[in-house]
């Protein structure tokens, strides 16, 4: 890795724990708690600089959550809980059981039920609801695969088009492993601040293809990210965003382009 490139993707490291920051303390001045929802891959690697954040102290307050986690054990290199213990969450106070790790060693249905049900048994002073009944997580941080998948919703999936359930699984992933949890888009589009993550050339074709070109209703998974009530912003290093054409950024009112 190059030297700029290291410069940038600290760039993007350190946008994401100034935003993951900020939004940590103004939902804990307003409900007492903070409720973070973490993807897989690449994502994780951006979250180190959390553990030396002078700026954080509520750690006790802080819950974590998983958009989507590999049905896997806890120890597996494929386990987005092992990744982010590895990244941060090994060297903070966040008491173990806010820590909300699928459960493990059981069929990939259960787990998920499983899954669903603790976040159903939060209480709504951590987790509210909004006026359709579905939890407003704080703040999720998404990343997206070359296909445009988010969380486990992959293209044309079933679990892509539900429009009911919060926590689904998924048995026959394209991207390894094969059995996943994934939360649906309903509870996705209900969190109160959603920030994609992108970054490096690998990405620089799915970003242009998702921001630029409107494809057919569920071809490319994030198009479908639209906070109902919250905020959306991408963080995007120079390489993820090469191939936008900028030139009349500030007159886009929306994402796709739709004119
Ligand atoms: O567990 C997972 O597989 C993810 O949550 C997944 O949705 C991930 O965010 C994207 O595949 C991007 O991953 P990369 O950034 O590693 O390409």
């Amino acid at each position: 890795m190059g030297e700029t490139r290291g410069g940038l993707l600290a760039g993007v490291e350190q946008g994401i724990v100034k935003a993951v920051t900020e939004a940590s303390e103004a939902a804990i001045k307003a409900k007492g708690s903070f409720t973070l929802v973490l993807s897989g891959g690449s994502l994780l690697n951006f979250l180190s600089g959390l553990a030396d954040s002078k700026k954080i102290s509520s750690w006790d307050k802080w819950h974590i959550y998983y958009v989507d986690e590999r049905n896997v054990p806890h120890t597996s290199p494929d386990s987005n809980h092992k990744g982010a213990c590895t990244a941060f969450l090994s060297k903070v106070p966040i008491p173990a059981a806010n820590q909300h790790a699928i459960l493990e060693n059981v069929p990939v249905d259960q787990a998920a039920k499983h899954y669903e049900g603790m976040l159903i048994g939060t209480p709504t002073t951590i987790l509210p609801r909004n006026s359709d009944g579905l939890p407003v997580f704080d703040l999720m941080l998404l990343g997206t695969g070359p296909d445009g998948h988010i969380a486990s919703l992959f293209p044309n999936a079933p679990q892509t088009a539900a429009t009911s359930g919060w926590v689904l699984p998924v048995s026959n992933s394209p991207k390894p492993p094969p059995e996943r949890i994934t939360f649906t888009l309903p509870v996705i589009n209900a969190a109160k601040e959603i920030i994609f993550v992108a970054s490096g050339e690998e990405k620089a074709e799915v970003v242009q293809r998702i921001l630029e070109i409107q494809a057919l209703p569920g071809a490319l998974p994030a198009q479908l990210v639209r906070p109902s009530q919250g905020t959306l912003r991408w963080f995007l290093d120079v390489q993820s965003a090469q191939k936008l054409d900028i030139s009349n950024w500030e007159d886009r009112k929306a994402f796709p382009r739709t004119t």
